[in-house]
């Protein structure tokens, strides 16, 4: 049997990256190696898996059946040999062969591109000299807003990094500072401009979600709040930050039925200074074309926890520029000593000692948000770090705010399920919509994936059992829904959350907030996709928060398990955290990376 055959016969395939295999062999004359329909099969299953191209040394990684692979080596022969393989070189762009290869790693053409496209389009940022001005006319307000500036603050390094640099990636973990930081950096370009008697820059902030640009202007608003409060601040500069965001997608402004933007290379953004929060959720596709139509000379702030899952589609974009600029401590010794009328001394190695694109990021580490009654930073370092022994100590010591249900597999049975359901039955009692969506964000049931039996789905349908009954009307009152679907005409985005509400009348409304009464309602059937949202992965619920979080793992070890899925699950809560798993498999998860196949990183260290 062949090799594609046995993939199929263990449905190892999906039905699309079989017929793509089909094609080629149908286009051959059945001519075709199986070993390139093979690859290219996986290639195709691998950007379904988040993976920009399949590395041919490890085909487990994008498929773990039971068969005999071939050989790296035999089979890059092959694939070489092959007419539908282009053999590009890393600057040059593919031919029209549908596979592309390069450094042991099978692409589809348009993956390898946007790798390709990506890499020069972040150097191309990084290398355009920024507009500075003369940082001692800004020294006194950069010492207001950082006072820590010369002790080796890093939030005034990121500052200070963010005004000399054109490109500039701002990493931490919630509550790190990085929006207030931002909003501080937009100050001080604001009053540069202003002192020197030129406009404001035109600013833009975004995020991969509605709900994260939503969380996104809310931080800054209220960091532009507490600015206006400072000595030292001029009004007017706070009143030219902005304070609201948008999707990255309605940023670069969508076109029906296309796959292409209004804004790019050719017709840029028009913004001197674009802030990108939540990057790692930003896949490649995207982060593509949000590069290309950065304008000449702007500035592209990205933000975002590296240690978080990566993007749902193919890329680890925000990773592998991580691993580009290294851990930022040291400075390349020119950018050192330009910095320091602002800083003082910094650290600073020979430009040759350090990576390419050093000094281009800074990891903020000291949390300042978590409630006094949540004790997560111990636990989620230990998860970072995979270090399962510690975790699990933690968990059975039980940290302020921690609550672990070893072993607990389904908290809707035993005596876990009334305390998860009671904040929802309470839902059923509220009339004012607004007061109602406050109450729905306080608490989530996460899980590690959609479907089966401790799915998402399933656990949504037996909560919604619980609360209304198994005849329940579809649009119970106090049922929420999440949108799972961008629509502009309704102003919903994927990741938007709901909660359903009768009127005096007994007319079901879906209530969102937004608008500018706070509230907006929908009748159900005109929302888009949408689904149950008492419970969701922890996929859906990256860029969110809750006052209390469970996360529930599966009963057995599964590959979408791993340490990133953890610590995003546990750091999306704030006052309380349950954890229902297992020892074995939470150990397996820890072991487990949630990493993905990419080149960009190589690309980017050029
Ligand atoms: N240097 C600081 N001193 C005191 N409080 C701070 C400092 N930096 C940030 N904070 C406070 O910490 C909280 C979190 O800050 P912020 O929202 O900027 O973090 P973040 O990293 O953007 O969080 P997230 O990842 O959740 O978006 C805010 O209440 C902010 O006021």
């Amino acid at each position: 049997m062949s090799l594609l055959d046995a993939l199929l016969r263990q449905g190892a395939l999906r039905p699309i990256d079989h017929a793509l295999a089909q094609s080629l062999r149908r286009l051959d004359g059945g001519e075709v190696d199986d070993r390139v329909l093979v690859a290219a099969a996986l290639a195709s299953s691998a950007v379904a898996q988040g993976h920009a191209g399949v590395e041919l040394a490890q085909p487990q990684r994008v498929c773990d059946a039971a068969v005999e692979w071939p050989s790296a080596d035999e089979w890059e022969t092959v694939l070489r040999a092959s007419h539908w393989v282009a053999q590009p070189d890393a600057a040059t762009v593919s031919v029209q062969a549908p596979l592309a290869i390069e450094r042991g790693m099978l692409y589809l053409r348009r993956y390898r591109e946007y790798e390709r496209r990506l890499a020069s389009g972040l150097r191309r940022i990084a290398e355009a000299p920024a507009d500075v001005g003369d940082l001692h006319v800004l020294a006194p307000l950069f010492a207001t807003l950082f006072p820590a500036a010369r002790e080796g603050d890093r939030q005034a390094r990121a500052a200070a990094l963010a005004l000399l640099r054109s490109l500039l990636l701002v990493t931490g973990g919630p509550g790190t500072g990085k929006t207030t930081t931002i909003t501080r950096v937009l100050l001080l370009l604001i009053a540069q401009a202003r002192m020197a008697g030129h406009a404001a820059p035109r600013i833009a902030l975004a995020a991969p979600t509605g709900r994260a640009a939503e969380r996104m202007a809310e931080s800054l608003r209220a960091a532009t709040a507490g600015l206006r409060t400072c000595d030292g601040i001029d009004a007017a500069w706070c009143d030219a930050l902005p304070d609201s965001a948008s999707t990255v997608h309605r940023l670069l402004g969508t076109i029906p039925d296309s796959t292409r933007f209004r804004h790019d290379a050719d017709h840029p953004l028009p913004f001197d200074a674009i802030v990108v929060d939540e990057a790692s959720m930003v896949d490649l596709p995207l982060m593509c074309k949000l590069v290309e139509a950065v304008a000449p000379g702007a500035r592209l702030i990205l933000l975002g926890d590296r240690d978080q899952l990566p993007s749902v589609e193919a890329g680890d974009v925000l990773a592998a520029i991580t691993d580009a600029a290294g851990d930022g401590d040291a400075l390349p010794a020119s950018l050192s000593s330009a910095l320091s009328p602002l800083l003082g001394e910094v650290p600073s190695l020979p430009e040759s000692a350090l990576a390419p694109l050093s000094g281009h990021r800074v990891q903020l580490q000291r949390g300042y948000r978590q409630a006094r009654s949540l004790d997560l930073a111990p636990l989620a370092d230990a998860m970072r770090a995979g270090d399962a022994d510690t975790v699990l100590h933690l968990l059975r010591e039980g940290p302020a705010g921690v609550r672990f249900h070893e072993d607990v597999a389904d908290p809707l049975a035993g005596a876990a399920r009334e305390t998860l359901l009671a904040p929802w039955r309470a839902l059923s009692a509220l009339r004012d919509p607004d007061v109602a969506l406050k109450h729905a964000a306080k608490l989530r049931v996460l899980t590690a994936l959609r479907d089966g039996a401790q799915g998402a789905s399933s656990l949504n349908q037996r909560i919604e059992e619980a609360l209304a009954g198994a005849q329940r009307d579809p649009y119970f009152h106090g049922r929420l829904v999440l949108v799972t679907e961008n629509s502009y005409r309704h102003g919903l985005f994927n990741g938007d959350i709901g909660v359903c509400q009768h009127d005096d009348a007994g007319i079901p409304v879906a209530w969102f907030a937004g608008g500018p009464e706070g509230v907006r309602g929908f009748h159900p059937a005109s929302l888009p996709a949408h689904t149950g949202a008492f419970a969701m992965t922890v996929h859906k619920a990256q860029g969110s928060e809750f006052d209390s979080v469970w996360l529930v793992l599966p009963r057995q070890d599964a590959r979408a398990l791993s340490r990133e899925l953890l610590y995003t699950g546990i750091t999306r809560a704030r006052r309380e955290l349950h954890l229902c798993v297992s020892d074995p498999v939470l150990r397996a998860a820890l072991a487990r990376h949630a990493s993905r196949a990419s080149g960009l990183a190589w690309r980017l260290r050029g």
